[in-house]
C-alpha cells in the first residue's frame, strides 16, 4: 500500500502491472524453497499453489516476464529465480537505514532475512543519546545528528521508520532531503513525500483487524446455517442461539 503525496501509475514503466509486481516476492519465496530442496523445475499449477495464487494468474504474471516454461516440464526454478530477482532489483546490494531502534527497529535488525535477500543494514540510527555507541544485532547504533553523513556515505537509498508516530514524519522529512528515495514505514503516521519517493506502510493492527471482520463474518454465516438446517424430529438442539422452547422438545431459535 503506497501512500503520499505521490501517485504511482498502476502500471510500472516497463509495462509491469503494479499489481504483478506486488506478487513476485510471493513467487520468489515459493522458487527459493524449491531451489533449496533442488528441485528443477515445477508446472504453473505446483508454484501457483506454492505462493497462494491462481495458476491463470501466475502464467500472465510470468508472460510479463516473458517466462513462459516448457510444456509437459514446467518452469525451470533457478531461471525463474534469477529473472524474478533481477526484476524486483535484488541481483543488487541495497544498503538500508532503519531510523528508531526501540522494540521494533532492534528486532527488525536482528532479522537475518534481509541480508539474505539482499538488503544490508547499513546503519541503525535513534535519537537517543544513551543507545548511540551500543551493539545491536552487532551492528552499532549512531545517533540521529549522523543521519545525513551515513546515508551519504553508504549510498543509502532505502529508510526504514520505526520511530514513534510523532517523530516519523521529521525522521521521513529528513531520509528524503538526504537522498532517501523508498521508505518502508512502521509508523502509526501517514507519510507526505515529493514525487519521487515511493512509502510503503506495514501495520499489523491493520491486518488483524481484517482477520476480525473475517472472524466475525464466518462466525455469522456458522449461526445463518446452523438456523437454516432442518433439524431431525428427534435432534437434539446445540450450540449458541438454540434454546429450549417453553413445552421443553421445541428448540427455539433466537434471533441473530
Ligand atoms: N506497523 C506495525 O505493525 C507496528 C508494530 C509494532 C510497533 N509499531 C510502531 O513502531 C514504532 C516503534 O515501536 P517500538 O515498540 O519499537 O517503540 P519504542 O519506543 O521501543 O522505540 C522507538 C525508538 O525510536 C526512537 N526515536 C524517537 N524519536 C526519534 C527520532 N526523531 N529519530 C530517531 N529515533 C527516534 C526512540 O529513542 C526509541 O528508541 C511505533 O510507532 C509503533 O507504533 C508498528
Amino acid at each position: 500500500m503506497a501512500t503520499g503525496r505521490n501517485h504511482r501509475p498502476a502500471t510500472r514503466s516497463r509495462g509491469i502491472p503494479e499489481a504483478t509486481v506486488a506478487r513476485l516476492p510471493l513467487y520468489l519465496r515459493a522458487l527459493t524453497a524449491l531451489s533449496e530442496r533442488s528441485v528443477p523445475t515445477v508446472s504453473s499449477e505446483e508454484l501457483a499453489s506454492a505462493a497462494g495464487v491462481n495458476s491463470a494468474k501466475l502464467r500472465k504474471d510470468f508472460s510479463y516476464l516473458g517466462s513462459y516454461g516448457t510444456r509437459g516440464v514446467g518452469y525451470d526454478v533457478e531461471y525463474l529465480v534469477y529473472q524474478i530477482s533481477r526484476e524486483l532489483g535484488l541481483t543488487q546490494d541495497w544498503p538500508v537505514v532503519i531510523v528508531g531502534i526501540g522494540n521494533l527497529g532492534a528486532a527488525l535488525a536482528n532479522y537475518g532475512g534481509f541480508a539474505s535477500r539482499g538488503f544490508r543494514v547499513a546503519a541503525l540510527i535513534d535519537a537517543d543519546p544513551a543507545l548511540a555507541g551500543r551493539q545491536v544485532a552487532g551492528i552499532e547504533v549512531r545517533h540521529v545528528d549522523e543521519l545525513e553523513s551515513i546515508i551519504d556515505t553508504n549510498g543509502v537509498s532505502i529508510g526504514v521508520i520505526t520511530t514513534p508516530g510523532g517523530a516519523a514524519q521529521q525522521v521521513c522529512d529528513r531520509l528524503v532531503a538526504a537522498g532517501v528515495t523508498s521508505i518502508l514505514n512502521f509508523a502509526p503516521t501517514v507519510l507526505s513525500v515529493p514525487d519521487g519517493v515511493d512509502v510503503r506502510k506495514v501495520d499489523l493492527s491493520i491486518e488483524l483487524q481484517i482477520l476480525a471482520f473475517h472472524e466475525q463474518r464466518k462466525a455469522a454465516e456458522a449461526l445463518a446455517s446452523e438456523v437454516s438446517e432442518p433439524l431431525a424430529p428427534d435432534a437434539t438442539p446445540r450450540g449458541p442461539g438454540r434454546d429450549q422452547g417453553p413445552d421443553g422438545d421445541i428448540p427455539a431459535v433466537m434471533p441473530a
